[in-house]
């Protein structure tokens, strides 16, 4: 799957007491690189992946996840993956967000049935890909079809990476 034709990106400042609020991205995936300076709070908290029709639903005590951002380090994650952001509660914090689309994703994504046929004829390295791209941690429940919500995938959706300074 690729995920090369759409990328939005910006430098945010958090100052004190911003508090980005719960939410999912515009994308399939986004890369937030923590650049620093010095700062407290402003940590993320991730909730669980969701497809549109269950991005409101209750949160799994497996789905919780508190991350505390370190100047150099990166998180890489699915941008279904609800998420906020806690007050930065002194100093100022400067992320580059990188929010990545995939318009093929999308239009495939539209033809909902199309897309599963297709992901089952893949090869099990795009398969996981791009099942996992699908996955909603919604337990006891499905969207369209069997495999649309599917917890044992969606668990494992959060990277941190160092950069190399
Ligand atoms: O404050 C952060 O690091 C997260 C920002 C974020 O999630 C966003 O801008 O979409
Ligand atoms: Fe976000």
């Amino acid at each position: 799957m690729e995920i090369d034709d759409s990328l939005e990106s910006t430098v945010k400042v958090f100052r004190s007491l911003v508090l980005l609020g719960f939410h999912v991205d515009d994308s399939e995936v986004t890369l937030n690189v923590c650049l620093g300076k010095q700062f407290s709070g402003g940590d993320l908290f991730f909730r669980g992946v969701r497809c549109d029709k269950h991005v409101n639903t209750e949160t799994q005590t497996v789905e919780i996840l508190d991350y505390s951002h370190i100047p150099g380090h990166a998180v890489l994650h699915r941008g279904r993956h609800r998420h906020g952001a806690r007050a930065t509660t002194s100093g100022q914090r400067f992320n580059l967000l990188l929010w990545c689309r995939s318009s093929v994703y999308r239009e495939l994504r539209k033809y909902q049935k199309g897309f599963l046929k297709l992901v089952w004829r893949m090869p099990t390295r795009e398969k996981r890909t791009a099942a996992c791209l699908n996955s909603c941690y919604q337990t006891g429940t499905t969207e369209e079809g069997r495999e649309t919500c599917n917890p044992s995938l969606s668990r494992l959706q959060v990277f941190v990476c160092e950069f190399v300074k």
